[in-house]
């Protein structure tokens, strides 16, 4: 009997969904598998990403069609679940992370210093769009949604002078454009981003088996640091904060930025951790985080937010 996954129909969730499969096909060839494409909310609600009150926007139809077993497991990025997941699911896999950076693509090629003063870019979150405003403001900076593709069209068709988005996401749809590297010191990427979480039911030890013959374990810890900080800090897609963890033989370093709505107040911390204990990281810097006031950076995102949403 074939095993079923359930997925966006977006490219980029397609692209996700195929490379897995080929990746599970190599690793249990005597199993057949079957797409089942689901619409989400982030898919159909077209207002600017941080406008909406629910978090798990792209994936909480998934997640009941797994834990109605109307699928067997689901392909996310991980960036785009939750902390709280469902305790019925659980990430049985998460392999091995793309890039963590973020791209700016121009038509020409432009990067954040070079691209001219007065230019416009799209953002689709806050964590970019403040700490483009940081580097550089004398640019102008919008609010975009859309898949990847939509928003490059807007470059490439003039509509705007450039976008932010994160290279994993145009590296999986191999799509070929001028972009120039962000540095993931300087531009702090989402917690959890260029990594997928493979989910599936907490009970179902078959899939978990199968799954698990494609993990990635330096990839598991650093997602788990990151995952671990935003729990402690209730970030999610829309409030600004900028991490990565990366494992160095057996030591682990994650990075945080915490940003004002106006770019103008930051707490930037960098500690060392074990590969043994990466939760424990991610709790002592999101308490570091809270000692240094934290909770005062974050008030009154949402009324600005409103501002920013109106431009
Ligand atoms: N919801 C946006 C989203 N979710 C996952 C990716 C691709 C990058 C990744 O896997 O983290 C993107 C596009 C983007 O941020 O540019």
């Amino acid at each position: 009997m074939s095993i079923k996954l359930g997925t966006r129909g977006s490219p980029l969730s397609l692209a996700q969904t195929s490379w897995v499969l080929d990746e599970l096909k190599n690793t249990n060839p005597s199993l057949t598998f079957e797409i089942e494409k689901i619409t989400t909310k982030g898919d159909t609600d077209t207002r600017p990403l941080f406008a909406m009150e629910q978090k798990g926007i792209f994936e909480k139809e998934i997640d009941r069609a797994v834990s109605e077993k109307q699928v067997d497991f689901a392909v996310h990025s991980m960036k785009d679940v939750p902390s709280d997941l469902d305790s019925s699911l659980t990430i049985a896999c998460v392999p091995k992370r793309e890039s963590v950076n973020d791209v700016l693509i121009t038509n020409d090629g432009f990067s954040l210093d070079s691209i001219p003063s007065g230019s416009t870019v799209g953002s689709s979150s806050l964590r970019r769009a403040v700490q483009i405003s940081r580097k550089r403001p004398d640019l102008n900076v919008k609010p975009i949604r859309g898949n990847i593709e939509t928003r490059i069209n807007k470059v490439t068709e003039k509509k705007i002078d450039g976008i932010v988005l994160a290279k994993a996401g145009i590296s999986r749809l191999g799509v070929d454009t001028k972009h120039s590297l962000l540095s993931k010191d300087e531009f702090l990427p989402s917690p959890g981003q260029g990594a997928l979480a493979i989910i599936c039911r907490s009970d179902d030890s078959k899939t978990i088996e199968m799954l698990k013959k494609i993990e990635d374990k330096n990839s598991r810890i650093e997602v788990e640091a990151e995952r671990s900080l935003s729990e402690h800090i209730d970030s999610g897609c829309r409030f600004p904060v900028g991490a990565y963890a990366s494992v160095k033989s057996d030591s682990l370093i994650l990075k945080v930025g915490v940003y004002s709505m106006d770019g103008k107040k930051s707490i930037l911390i960098e500690e060392n951790g074990t590969i043994d204990n990466p939760f424990e990281l991610g709790k002592k810097i999101g308490n570091e985080l809270k000692s240094q006031g934290v909770s005062e950076i974050a008030s009154n995102w949402r009324e600005k937010l409103e501002e920013w949403n109106k431009q």
